[in-house]
């Protein structure tokens, strides 16, 4: 009997859409907005190349106009010819800007400018009419130079519908390759997302890219929500780096995915180097992996409670839904506690290539319940409290054959 994926996207109707996405990493532009971020020429070559042999599809780089030696890292990360991933670098809509970028050698320019109330007053001071003007002369441009573009607006969740109708409407038919919508202060939810998504994709015919923040911890499903709503392009960082507290956790977007599509995520992305790649970056910005992070948290695959790693044993689906395998890594039975059962001990008991009845394993698991209750409890102790039980046990077993002989 063929098995359905009850998580996965159904064919039939618009969460097929969430099957055509594709990537664009923002670490090396969004995550040098993250506080702790300082990135030399040599790391950003480093994270490019492992972003590239990941598989991420564009990787996205801070402005070239930013100073003299991030036009410089454009270059040479263009220079690299890397084999999967486009270059992009993200520009204000300024001719200025747009003039140094399309001098890099980038593939792509991905502009943006501010539509909310909040940012027309307080950011740049434009009004749509102005705004509309500069998207024309700045997007025409990029274009004449022969690279790819985006226009996207800033703040978009926070801007007038009707503003966001007619200037995506209007850089649609100025041919951009993509729009993107950003929620900039992390505020949207799904459900907003995915109306958004719709009305705007009723008026454009290009792709649609998204940015979601993770101010409100809505990132991940913000995206997921926006494929389902039509948009095809993610925008994520390494661990969700980014301005404040960041955005879309590459790893965390892959570990939703990969449950909705895996075979498009598996043959798409190199989902082992997922663990290097999170450490790069770690090392490079000074934080530690989170210990609650998808995949690569150092407690994503431990089972704990007795119930829950008896059936792990049975039949690790029970209680999985992601396969740590698909990640090159492994899962763990923690027995070492009072929440442990028998089935799990005896699993150690095996491994440690002892012989104990069903009857006495229970036994021992009582010994390490009662020791649990006193104090946190590491491998050896358990170990031991098995191995001087079973020393206890043979030996009465011995002594009684010599009674009976
Ligand atoms: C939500 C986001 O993450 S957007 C991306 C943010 N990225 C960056 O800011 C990249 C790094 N930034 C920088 O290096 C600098 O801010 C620069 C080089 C871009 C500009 O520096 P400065 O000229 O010193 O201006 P400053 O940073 O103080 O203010 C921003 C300027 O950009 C203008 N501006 C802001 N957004 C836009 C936009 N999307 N399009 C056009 N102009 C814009 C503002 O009006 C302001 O110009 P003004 O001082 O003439 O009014
Ligand atoms: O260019 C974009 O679409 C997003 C810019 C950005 O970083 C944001 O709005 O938070
Ligand atoms: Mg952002």
């Amino acid at each position: 009997m063929t098995q359905t994926n009850p998580y996965g996207p159904n064919p039939s109707d618009y969460l097929s859409n969430v099957s055509k996405f594709q990537i664009i990493d923002s670490t090396l532009r969004e995550g040098e907005q993250f506080a702790n971020a300082f990135f030399t020429l040599d790391m950003k070559l480093k994270i490019a190349k492992a972003l590239d042999e990941f598989g991420v599809d564009y990787i996205e780089l801070t402005s070239p106009v930013a100073s003299e030696q991030a036009r410089e890292e454009v270059e040479a990360i263009c220079k690299l010819g890397l084999k999967t991933s486009k270059i992009l670098t993200h520009i204000r809509c300024h001719m200025h800007d747009a003039k140094v970028a399309v001098e890099t050698g980038v593939d792509g320019v991905n502009i943006f400018i501010g539509t909310s109330s909040f940012l027309r007053q307080h950011s740049h001071g434009k009004d749509m009419s102005y705004i509309t003007k500069s998207a024309i002369e700045v997007i025409e441009f990029v274009k004449s130079k022969g690279v790819e573009v985006r226009f996207s607006t800033e703040d978009s969740f926070r801007s007038d519908i009707v503003d966001l109708l007619n200037i995506y409407s209007t850089v649609d038919k100025l041919g951009v390759n993509r729009i993107g919508i950003a929620d900039t202060v992390g505020g949207a939810n799904p459900r907003q997302v995915y109306e958004l998504i719709r009305t705007i994709k009723s008026v454009v015919s290009c792709d649609i890219e998204t940015h979601f923040h993770n101010d409100t911890g809505c990132a991940i499903a913000n995206a997921y929500t926006a494929l389902e709503a039509g948009a095809k392009y993610i925008d994520t960082c390494v661990l969700g780096i980014g301005e404040r507290n960041g955005i879309v956790p590459l790893g965390g977007f892959m570990a939703r995915m990969i449950v909705a599509d895996p075979d498009y995520v598996k043959s798409k992305y190199q989902l082992k180097k997922i663990r290097d790649l999170e450490n790069l970056v770690a090392d490079i910005v000074q934080v530690n992996i989170p210990f609650n992070n998808p995949i690569t948290g150092f407690c994503a695959f431990t089972h704990k409670a007795g119930i829950h790693a008896k059936a792990i044993l049975a039949n690790p689906s029970t209680y999985e839904i992601l396969n740590p395998e698909d990640f090159g890594l492994s899962r763990y039975i923690h027995f070492a506690n009072r929440l442990t059962g028998w089935n799990a001990i005896k699993s150690r008991v095996e491994q440690l290539n002892l012989k104990l009845s069903d009857d006495q394993i229970k036994e021992v698991t009582t010994k390490i319940k009662l020791m649990g209750d006193v104090r946190p409890l590491n491998i050896e102790d358990v170990d031991s409290i098995i191995r001087d039980y079973h020393a206890d046990v043979s030996e009465e077993q011995a002594n009684k054959r010599q009674r009976t002989n």
